[in-house]
């Protein structure tokens, strides 16, 4: 990585038709130096005057940044000035010259990058392959619009883990040649806003942002070095009266403006050397937003100022001059973009796998808590089953079993005492078919080995109630333990039979076996757990709740005794274990999106802009389990509490969305301080401003036509500082405001707490602010009636305000006569 700062270069345009051509710009012969009226020295790295032709611009100005280019560094040109000042001109955007000594810097990147990518070619023989892809976008308004595709609404701007800015959605065209590059640029530029102003015939209305992106694919390594060229045409910056703006061009301008206001302040902060290091304001406008990276981040940038010669544009032009003197205290960190998108793909695929495995782990730990209880659960309900029907303990069934063991050898079981298992069945069929000796010792009863080291038939069990032997008819539940303890025992011995004779067994029937036995184990379960009434229930509910567990593999579904149930009712049974499956793991996702969210948010060093493709994510999940809710819930109120708790977190998302808490971000407080305090500062400037014109205004009725040029440059400041105040009014309002149905209600919050004279010198202000608009689209002497009818209108508007500010502070203060001045001041007073 290496530090770069940012270039700059000034070019004055020459004289235009309506310009007088007196001049106040000294330039110094090789020196890249120049003096404004006689007083004033600027030094930058390159100086252009008027004589200067575009091939010499471009040779040494864009070629370096060309070379720099091709070797997988970004590169961005910043062309900045006032309206007519030759912006689109030397940057040649709006490409319809036929002489090809006037082509502009794009077309002539456009050659020098198809010429060099042929010698290329033909330098390497095909080790390397270069592909280029252009897009161009306007930033009108503050929309972002692809000039290649004007239907695309796509298009966002995002900021990867190390400060990288993309833009996502753009449309990019391929481009094989040269003239495809140029197609482009027409394409683009015939779209482009533009309109007449009376400042220049065919003014762009909007910022303009033509990129290039070079890929080099170097195929023996396999590795891309992608680099882009963005050429960024600024709209002019303008003052409403200059332009005569009214309307629709008006508010271009102030939207211009304000992008060019938030530019400024970027550059102000990153040439700042006291605050190097601190925030940096990109995202108070998306044209800052979509050049963070060309300002202080990874590109080499130059920024070209254009400036007119006519002495009548010297404020503009002074103002130009400033505004790129800042700029080259600007540094840049550069890296050539190798592998860009082989790291970018495995960071994000640690950054995913990263937080699967955050989720992963929350759900193993539910898992773990919920399988606890159910042990727990199963424990009492052994211990009920052994209290109810006698079953013996798991050590007492083993200690049995040992005993029976002992005592089977040679013994022949009673056929209606011990019932028949699958797993018995088995021995049996396998005993026939592999000990022919085995002898019979009853019709259906179980036979036996005669190999005196298998285990003999037990002897028959007596009956453990006296119901079990006696009742044949019904089955009891004694008769059914009773059933259960000999299949334990049969299984046992069929297990130590299949251990001796482990090679004549098939594994899979043992399996077979097993399972049914186990089925045969659930059957029983269930009809004890039914002929105890309501424990069926609990049991249904307790296999029910463990089928709702977070599934890390597919559900299991809950075994039911197929004979005893309804078979519909089965199947309502599996859909509903399905489905609330489902929203269970889905409220927890929410859930730990949630949590992951708050915490976020009390970290100041994490971007607010990091939180939302979280938050977005918990959206995609609240859309899904919504869907779900539609589903014929009734038979089953924990999906419904399910669903209810899904609502109250989405609901808390909501609130997160709808910046009601990101507003107590640290950082949005730390930019609402700031603001206020830059606001504040602004105020007080207009307000001796306000009074110095009114001293110009006394002084100009006296007949001192010196002072007019006084006066001019009061009311272009006057008007520069209502704009950035409004600008950042627009800004706090932004972001103290709840959500965007609800300004009213955040104006009083706002409000509320001011003290009564900052209600005044604020209410005054935005009166002012309507006063010096009127002034600026009326002449001075026929103000008087527009202005004051605005100015009634502001105040039927707040007094509309006033039934919903419960402020008795605001209330007075409506109630207060105003005084509207000739001069075009109005004078609050507290005084009748
Ligand atoms: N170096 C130059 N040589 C000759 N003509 C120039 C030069 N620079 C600008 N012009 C002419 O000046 C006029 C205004 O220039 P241009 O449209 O480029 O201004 P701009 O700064 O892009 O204005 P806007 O911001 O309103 O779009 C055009 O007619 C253009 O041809």
């Amino acid at each position: 990585m290496s530090v770069c700062t940012v270039r700059v270069a000034l070019r004055v345009r020459p004289f235009i038709e309506k310009e007088e051509a007196k001049n106040y710009i000294t330039f110094l012969p090789n020196q890249p130096n120049v003096i404004i009226n006689q007083n004033r020295h600027f030094t930058f790295d390159h100086v252009y005057s008027p004589s200067v032709s575009q091939e010499e611009v471009y040779q040494s100005a864009i070629r370096p940044l060309f070379e720099q280019f091709v070797k997988g560094y970004n590169a961005t040109i910043l062309a900045y000035g006032q309206t007519g000042s030759g912006k689109t001109y030397s940057m040649g955007i709006s490409y319809h010259h036929q002489d090809p000594k006037q082509y502009g810097i794009v077309p002539r990147f456009a050659d020098n990058l198809f010429h060099w990518i042929d010698t290329q070619i033909n330098n390497n023989k095909d080790t390397i392959a270069y592909r280029v892809k252009a897009s161009f976008l306007e930033l009108y308004n503050e929309d972002v619009i692809d000039l290649l595709d004007i239907a695309n609404t796509n298009i966002s701007i995002r900021e990867d883990t190390i400060g990288n800015i993309s833009w996502s959605g753009v449309h990019e065209q391929e481009i094989r040649k040269s003239s495809d590059l140029l197609n482009c640029l027409y394409q683009g530029s015939v779209a482009r806003t533009t309109a007449s102003t009376d400042m220049n015939s065919e003014s762009s209305r909007s910022h303009a942002i033509f990129s290039v992106t070079l890929i080099q694919s170097v195929q023996s390594m396999k590795k891309e070095i992608i680099s882009k060229f963005h050429f960024v045409d600024l709209a002019g910056s303008e003052r409403l009266k200059k332009t005569n703006a009214v309307g629709d061009r008006a508010k271009e301008g102030i939207s211009i403006n304000a992008g060019l206001l938030a530019l400024g302040n970027v550059i102000s902060a990153l040439s700042d050397d006291t605050k190097r290091g601190q925030y940096i304001p990109y995202r108070n406008s998306k044209l800052t937003r979509l050049l963070q990276d060309s300002l202080g981040g990874n590109s080499q940038t130059l920024m070209l100022a254009c400036v007119s010669p006519a002495d009548s544009n010297q404020h503009e032009t002074l103002s130009t001059l400033k505004y790129a003197n800042r700029a080259k205290r600007i540094t840049n960190k550069v890296t050539i973009n190798q592998v860009q998108s082989e790291t970018e793909a495995l960071k994000e695929e640690i950054h995913r796998l990263r937080e699967e495995a955050l989720l992963s782990d929350a759900f193993i730990k539910e898992v773990h808590i919920e399988l606890d209880e159910l042990r727990k659960k199963n424990k009492s309900l052994e211990a009920a089953l052994r209290l109810n029907s006698h079953i013996p303990s798991r050590k007492q069934q083993k200690k049995h079993l040992e005993d029976d063991n002992a005592t089977l050898v040679g013994s022949v079981s009673d056929e209606k005492r011990i019932p028949v298992t699958p797993a018995m069945t088995l021995a049996r069929k396998k005993k026939r078919l592999t000990h022919p000796g085995t002898v019979i010792a009853r019709k259906k009863s179980i036979m036996y080995p005669s190999s005196p080291q298998l285990p003999a038939p037990q002897q028959a069990q007596p009956p453990l109630t006296t119901s079990a032997s006696t009742t044949t008819t019904t089955t009891t539940k004694d008769d059914l333990l009773e059933k259960h303890r000999q299949r334990i025992k049969k299984e046992s011995q069929l297990l130590k039979q299949f251990r001796l004779n482990k090679e004549e067994v098939d594994i899979s029937r043992i399996i077979h076996v097993f399972q049914s036995s186990i089925k045969e184990q659930k059957q029983l379960i269930y009809f004890i757990e039914k002929s105890q009434g309501s424990s069926a229930k609990e049991s249904l509910d307790s296999k029910m709740k463990r089928s709702s567990l977070p599934q890390l593999k597919q559900p299991k579904k809950t075994t039911m005794p197929v004979e005893k149930m309804n078979p519909h009712l089965q199947v309502e049974i599996d859909r509903l274990v399905v489905e609330n499956e489902n929203i269970s793991a889905q409220v927890q996702q929410m859930g730990l999106i949630v949590k992951r969210v708050f915490s976020m948010m009390n970290n100041a060093t994490i971007p607010i802009q990091q939180i939302k493709p979280i938050l977005n994510k918990a959206v995609v999940i609240h859309n899904t389990l919504m869907k779900q809710k539609t589903v014929d819930l009734r038979k089953s109120s924990s999906q419904l509490d399910q669903v209810k708790s899904a609502e109250s977190i989405y609901h808390e998302l909501i609130k997160i969305i709808s910046l009601e808490n990101i507003k107590s971000h640290p950082i949005c407080l730390e930019i609402i301080q700031d603001l206020k305090q830059k606001k504040i500062q602004l105020m007080r400037e207009q307000k001796e401003l306000l009074m110095e014109r009114k001293e110009i205004i006394t002084k100009f009725y006296h007949d001192d036509a010196s002072q007019e040029e006084g006066q001019q440059y009061m009311d272009e400041r006057i008007d520069e500082i209502s704009l950035q105040i409004d600008y950042i009014s627009r800004q706090i309002q932004e972001i103290t405001s709840t959500s965007k149905q609800n300004i009213k209600q955040s104006l009083i919050d706002v409000l509320q707490p001011l003290k009564e004279g900052e209600l005044r010198a604020l209410l005054s202000l935005f009166i002012q602010q309507d006063v010096i608009r009127g002034i600026a689209q009326s002449s001075m002497y026929q103000l008087a009636e527009s202005t004051l009818y605005q100015y009634q209108q502001g105040l039927v508007q707040l007094r509309r305000l006033e039934k919903t500010m419960n402020n008795h502070i605001v209330q007075g203060l409506l109630k207060t006569p105003v005084k509207f001045l000739p001069n075009g001041l109005v004078l609050i007073s507290g005084k009748k």
